[in-house]
């Protein structure tokens, strides 16, 4: 599986932690940046990320920044996103099984590494339902032919 990992200098750490861990567990991570703790603007890598797994260049993408806020509202900006921002397995669970989230937020100044890697392993491991869940998530995305 393809992913696509973006953050800004406030998710810049965690972003290094979940690549090698993505890498070491046999996932093609496509690394977009930012590459340091130099201040960086988090719309530019949640629309940049949002776009490659929106046009399906990338199977998933994970963003990451300060509290996961911001990256997640960019990323859910591109038609076809539906990013999930999470601070728990459960919701990493959840937004798998019943949202079908192709994107995952996660916020650096909010959760530890090792929660991050739990998070990022259920998300990653988890399938989507569908049935019922189907017909809601095609409910969320026809809202994008309304705006
Ligand atoms: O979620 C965020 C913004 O909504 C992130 O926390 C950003 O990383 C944060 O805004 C960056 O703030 P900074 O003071 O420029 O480091």
């Amino acid at each position: 599986m393809k992913v696509v990992i973006a953050c800004d200098h406030g998710g810049f750490e965690l972003k290094e932690i979940v690549k090698e861990y993505l890498e070491k567990n046999g996932y093609l991570v496509i690394d977009i940046g930012t590459y340091s703790l130099d201040s960086v603007d988090y719309p530019d890598y949640g629309e940049k990320a949002g776009q490659m797994v929106a046009s399906k260049e990338v199977d998933r993408g994970i963003v990451i920044c300060g509290t996961g806020i911001g990256i997640s509202l960019a990323a859910n900006k591109v038609s076809g996103v539906r990013c999930a921002l999470c601070t728990n397995e459960y919701m990493a669970v959840m937004s798998r099984k019943h949202n079908n989230a192709n994107m995952l937020a996660l916020g650096n100044r909010v959760i530890g590494s090792g929660l991050a890697l739990s998070i990022v392993d259920a998300w990653m491991t988890t399938e989507f339902e569908g049935g019922r869940h189907g017909i809601r998530v095609d409910k969320i995305m026809n809202i994008e032919t309304k705006i």
